[in-house]
């Protein structure tokens, strides 16, 4: 097979990659600016978190920072008199009370190390856990719609996986970047002090590594960019062949090797990238060192110089070539932290992108209220359009439905049945048209949903026990009994499920937990139905709610929908089905084309006109009428 098996072997990257896009386009000196800029968001975030622990975590990092210099310097004195007239005994013993201040620096670092780490410890996952809560609660708070876009669907999914372990080691890294920064300046300063030709050379000879860092993490971003497609293909391939809804059919149709095939293909891909991106930051690193080692020689030469000319007594040499050391590896630390912090840089904004993202795609907000009801449900020229697609899936529909109705939607495969009924509930606000519960526009009243009770074809498996499956239908409902629970367990069939569990009720419903059980596809089913009776809601839409129940289930069921028997009958229930013979005692049946509304009625009415339901109807009564026994 030369075609690849996913179908699409490179798309456009993304709109949220364009971040990654253009630091990789960028210049050094643009990135030199996103460090500060990350570290600042950090830090404000880890404000917003806790105060008083970013306040610690400041003053500890800052005093640890401060403490090395202070040893520095203390080491330098020890050095300088020392080498005042050459070493004598009683110079030696002159040079203890320094010498104590050099241990007591080391100590003090060492506790002021310990407190980072206590602080830290404190701070990280309290800033972790704020990012991870702040994610949810805007994913939650999503229009609905936001879910059909796959770009922002993968931007959530990503954010999810790497930005908050990034925050992480981000709010880490700014805090030891403090701790190297002021070490830095210290020695930098004391090498300045000693004298001012020095503080230039030592930072001169490091540059040419900080500048290698750079380089090197813009090719990791324009390597990420160019990969981006790859990277969604592997995943995809991945979630395939791991996933357990799909262990039995790929088993079936021998789609192992195939997909094995496809899967190291394009992981050879990604591979023969990473080898070629290693090797172009190991020339670049390896050219950065060695510059740096060049720049090194020629501070050290110009130190031996000063020393020479007698511009530096000899006796300041040896602190000033502590003080050179200590900064080139404090260099080394800060260029080290910045360059991760650049690398979490693009996961911290990817996180504040996503999160402006969601901002803009919350629910309406509610400014009318709905009082009761609903008992009239209109919809004037409704139309949607899903995000992307070219073609409306609902186009022009007008209807309206009363109390005590049961409306059947009806059509073909992708005819906008199931969007209809999301529309109808305010699941999703029209593009076009108006939507109204009673004259209030239903995508913009508070409670709407509270009012809903929805029964879908692929309903949640809620990974809790079989009671909670049903109670969450509304889990503010007293029922101290049990017995609405029972009537919502009996009309749909969950009665006979639950007592086939080991614990009963109790049951988890998830094979996560040690004790917990799945169920099959039409129990799942039942457990919905349910949870759907329980909510107790006046505007039921019950999507191909028995698509997976047996004759004897699916028969109860319907005559629970239609109001026959149970759990009440003053409401409007919004039904979408193919198994025509339970619509015939609809109120009102819809019948959908390409999202156009193109019959109406009743079903004598519809058989009357001898359209497109009368050919949908005749073709299931024929298979049923020529098998059926006479
Ligand atoms: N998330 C989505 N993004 C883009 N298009 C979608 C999405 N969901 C559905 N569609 C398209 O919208 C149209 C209507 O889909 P809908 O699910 O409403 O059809 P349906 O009549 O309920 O189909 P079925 O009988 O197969 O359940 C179809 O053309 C479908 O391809």
């Amino acid at each position: 097979m030369t075609e690849p098996l996913i179908g699409i072997d490179d798309v456009t990257p993304p709109p949220w990659a364009a971040g990654a896009r253009s630091v990789a386009e960028s210049g050094v000196r643009s990135m030199l600016r996103a460090t500060p800029r990350t570290a600042a968001q950090l830090i404000r975030w880890a404000w917003r978190t806790s105060p008083r622990l970013t306040l610690l975590t400041g003053v500890v990092q800052l005093a640890a920072g401060a403490v090395t210099a202070f040893g520095l310097l203390a080491t330098a004195n020890v050095f300088t008199s020392l080498l005042e007239q050459g070493p004598t005994p009683e110079r030696v013993l002159a040079t203890l009370p320094a010498l104590g201040l050099v241990a007591l620096a080391y100590s003090a670092r060492g506790l002021l190390d310990a407190a980072v780490a206590t602080v830290q410890a404190a701070l990280v996952p309290l800033v972790e856990q704020r990012a991870q809560d702040d994610l949810h609660a805007a994913v939650l708070a999503l229009d609905l719609v936001a879910f059909d876009d796959a770009d922002f669907t993968e931007l959530v999914d990503r954010v999810a996986q790497q930005s908050i372990a990034r925050i992480r080691m981000g709010v880490r890294i700014t805090g030891d970047l403090l701790a190297s920064l002021v070490s830095m300046a210290a020695a930098v300063g004391t090498a300045g002090v000693l004298h001012p030709l020095l503080a230039p050379v030592v930072l001169l000879a490091a540059a040419p590594q900080a500048w290698a860092s750079l380089l090197s993490a813009r090719e990791s971003y324009a390597s990420f960019v160019r990969m981006i497609s790859r990277w969604r293909q592997l995943d995809v391939t991945g979630d395939v062949i791991t996933s357990r809804a799909n262990a039995a059919e790929l088993r079936a149709f021998t789609t192992e090797d195939v997909l094995l095939g496809e899967h190291r293909r394009i992981a050879g891909q990604l591979t023969a990238e990473a080898v070629r991106l290693a090797h172009r930051q190991t020339r670049i690193q390896l050219l950065g060192r060695t510059l740096s080692g060049v720049g090194a020689a020629l501070a050290y030469a110009l130190l031996g110089t000063l020393v020479y000319t007698g511009a530096i007594p000899l006796a300041l040499a040896g602190a000033a070539a502590l003080a050179m050391r200590m900064a080139s590896q404090s260099v080394s630390a800060t260029v080290n932290e910045s360059n991760q912090l650049v690398d979490s840089g693009y996961y911290v904004e990817l996180y504040r992108a996503c999160l402006a993202d969601a901002a803009t795609r919350r629910r309406a907000p509610a400014d009318a209220v709905l009082t009761g009801g609903p008992h009239v449900v209109t919809l004037s020229d409704v139309t949607f359009r899903y995000p992307g697609a070219e073609a409306p899936a609902v186009d022009g529909v007008s209807v309206t439905v009363r109390r005590g109705e049961v409306v059947a939607l009806v059509g073909e495969n992708g005819s906008g049945k199931s969007t209809l009924a999301k529309l109808m509930v305010g699941l999703y606000a029209p593009e076009r048209g108006s939507v109204q519960w009673d004259g209030v526009e239903v995508s913009r009243a508070a409670d709407a949903l509270s009012r809903v009770a929805v029964v879908l074809q692929e309903p949640v498996h809620w990974p809790m026990s079989a009671e909670n499956n049903v109670r969450i239908g509304r889990l503010d409902r007293a029922d101290p009994t049990g017995s609405a629970r029972d009537d919502a367990a009996r009309h749909s069939g969950a009665d006979v499920v639950v007592g086939s569990l080991p614990a009963g009720w109790p049951t988890v419903l998830s094979t996560q937990f040690q004790t917990g059980r799945d169920l099959s596809g039409g129990q799942w089913q039942r457990m919905a139905v349910a949870r759907g009776l329980y909510r107790d809601a006046p505007f039921v839409v019950a999507d191909e709610p028995t698509a997976a129940l047996d004759a004897r289930a699916e028969h109860a069921v319907f005559d629970t929908l239609h109001g026959r028997t149970g759990t009440g009958t003053e409401r409007i229930t919004v039904l979408v089905t193919h198994r025509l013979a339970n619509v015939r005692f609809a109120d009102q049946i819809l019948v959908l084309e390409h999202g156009r509304l193109v019959e109406h009625g009743r079903h004598e009415d519809l058989m009357a006109r001898r359209g497109t339901y009368h050919e949908l109807f005749t073709l299931q009564a024929h298979a049923y009428a020529d098998t059926v026994p006479t």
